[in-house]
C-alpha cells in the first residue's frame, strides 16, 4: 500500500479575505509549507494538492479536483475526490491552513495508522479534534464517504460514528499545540 499526501486547498477562505492555500509568507505559499512538510516526512509515495475546479491551476504541483456531484461539500467532499482516483492507498491528509505541522507528528501519525490499517487516525489536543491533520484508510473508505456526502451531514464527526478512529492527542506526546495553529483569519499568521 502507498501513502498519498493530501494538501486539502479546496475552501473558499472567506475568513481569511483571499485564497489563504495560495497566500505567501516566510517565501512560500501556504500549501507549500504543507506540500514541503510532507515531502520532507518521507512518508509519502506521491503527495497532491486536493482542491476545486477553478484554483486548480494555481498549484504548481498535481492536483485532484473535487467530483462534480460533491463541490463546495466541504473537506469531505474533497477526500472523496482523492480516494476515488487512489482507492487502493493510505491519504496521509494536512488541510493547507496548519502550515507548522511538524515532521515528528506526521511519523506519530503514519506509525499509528500502519499498525491499525482499518482506522483512521486523527490529531486531537486535549479532545478537541483536528481531522483535517490524520490518516485516512481502511476497508470500504470511498464507498462511506460517498454515502455520508449524499446524507448532506457533511461534518466529520458526523462520518466518524461510521468509523473506527483513533485521537492521536498531543496532550499525550511530547509535542507543542502549535503545530496545529489553524490559519482562519490573517491574524492568525502572526
Ligand atoms: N477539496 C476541498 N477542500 C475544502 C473544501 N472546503 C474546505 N476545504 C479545505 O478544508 C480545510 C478546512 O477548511 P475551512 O477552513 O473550514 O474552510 P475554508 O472554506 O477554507 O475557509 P472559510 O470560508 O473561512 O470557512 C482547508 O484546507 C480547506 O481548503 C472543499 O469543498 N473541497
Amino acid at each position: 500500500m502507498k501513502t498519498i499526501g493530501v494538501v486539502l486547498a479546496g475552501g473558499k477562505s472567506t475568513r481569511f479575505g483571499e485564497q489563504k492555500s495560495l497566500y505567501e509568507f516566510d517565501g512560500r505559499k501556504m500549501y507549500e509549507h504543507v506540500y514541503d512538510r510532507l515531502a520532507a516526512s518521507g512518508l509519502c509515495d506521491e503527495i497532491v494538492v486536493n482542491t476545486n475546479k477553478v484554483l486548480a491551476p494555481h498549484f504548481g504541483c498535481r492536483t485532484i479536483i473535487d467530483d462534480e456531484r460533491y463541490e463546495d461539500h466541504g473537506p469531505l467532499g474533497g477526500l472523496y475526490a482523492v480516494k476515488r482516483a487512489y482507492p487502493a492507498d493510505r491519504l496521509m491528509v494536512v488541510s493547507c491552513d496548519t502550515p507548522f505541522v511538524s515532521q515528528e507528528w506526521l511519523q506519530a501519525l503514519h506509525s499509528t495508522a500502519a499498525a491499525r490499517p482499518e482506522h483512521i487516525v486523527i490529531s486531537a489536543e486535549d479532545g478537541k479534534l483536528h481531522p483535517t491533520i490524520g490518516v485516512y484508510q481502511g476497508a470500504g473508505l470511498k464507498e462511506d464517504l460517498r454515502r455520508q456526502l449524499e446524507s448532506k451531514r457533511l461534518s466529520f464527526r458526523a462520518f466518524f460514528e461510521n468509523r473506527e478512529v483513533i485521537e492521536l492527542d498531543i496532550r499525550e506526546m511530547d509535542e507543542d499545540p502549535e503545530i496545529f495553529r489553524n490559519i482562519n483569519y490573517k491574524e492568525d499568521i502572526e
